[in-house]
């Protein structure tokens, strides 16, 4: 197994917990769904540090609410502050926080919310089994196609410089992987034409995405 294989079982492979039953009865995700006028989804931002991941999920969460939706937004360093905030990057700290943010946003989707996630998420099998366990058609993976040179650019931390400099291992893109999606919902560049792409018209385009396949509206009533 690929999780054992980076030295770290999750609850994906061993259930520790024993003796404990499914509980049956919650009020339906449709009915959620149908007072709120919206389908619970995850919109699932991925990318390289300064891709734009917290933007633009800032935009857009902005954006559903003025259009009156009920949101919830998870990010990669307000989640390592507290829930995740005893993982650190190797391999397994990494594949540990997805489970663990993927567990998190099912929770929130299944309760009829559009879930805005951003985190790096750098593992091609972590972001999958996320995909499994969310759902079909409710699991938006968004792929923030931006090259590392203009992350660089970027570089708003800082930790780009710090990790050219040898002081900071294991950074992203510079001496640790990033897996690129192979079949994104939507994938968002940084430029067109030669011309950079604001992040507002980014958060547009996902915006129309979410409208279009009818999650911003009610589930069709039961037959
Ligand atoms: N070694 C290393 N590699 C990558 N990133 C690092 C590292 N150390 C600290 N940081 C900061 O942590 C943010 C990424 O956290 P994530 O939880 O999104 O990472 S991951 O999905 O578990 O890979 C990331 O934030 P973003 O810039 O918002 O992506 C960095 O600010
Ligand atoms: N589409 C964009 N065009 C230009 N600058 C952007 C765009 N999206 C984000 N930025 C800038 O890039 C920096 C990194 O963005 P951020 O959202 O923090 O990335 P991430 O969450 O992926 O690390 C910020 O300074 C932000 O203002």
């Amino acid at each position: 197994l690929a999780s054992a294989s980076r030295g770290m079982a999750t609850a994906y492979d061993v259930g520790a917990s024993t003796n404990i039953k499914w509980h049956e009865g919650a009020v339906p995700t449709e009915t959620k769904e149908t007072s709120m006028q919206q389908r619970g989804c995850v919109v699932w931002f991925t990318g390289l540090s300064g891709s734009g991941k917290s933007t633009v999920a800032c935009t857009l969460e902005h954006a559903l609410a003025d259009a009156g939706k009920i949101t919830a937004l998870l990010d990669g360093d307000n989640v390592r502050h507290g829930l995740n905030s005893n993982l650190g990057f190797s391999a397994a700290d990494r594949e540990e926080n997805i489970r663990r943010i993927g567990e998190v946003s099912k929770l929130f989707a299944d309760t009829g919310i559009v879930t805005l996630v951003s985190f790096i998420s750098p593992y091609r099998q972590d972001r999958d089994r996320v995909r499994e366990r969310v759902g079909k058609g409710r699991f938006i993976e968004v792929f923030m196609k931006v090259p590392i040179a203009i992350c660089e650019e970027r570089d708003p931390k800082g930790l780009y410089k710090k990790a050219r400099a040898g002081k900071l291992k294991g950074f992203t893109g510079i001496d640790d992987p990033y897996e690129e999606p192979l079949n994104a919902e939507v994938v968002l560049e940084a430029e067109k034409d030669g011309k950079r792409i604001q992040p507002e018209e980014q958060a547009r385009v996902l915006l129309e995405y979410l409208q279009s396949k009818g999650y911003l509206q009610g589930p069709p009533p039961a037959k």
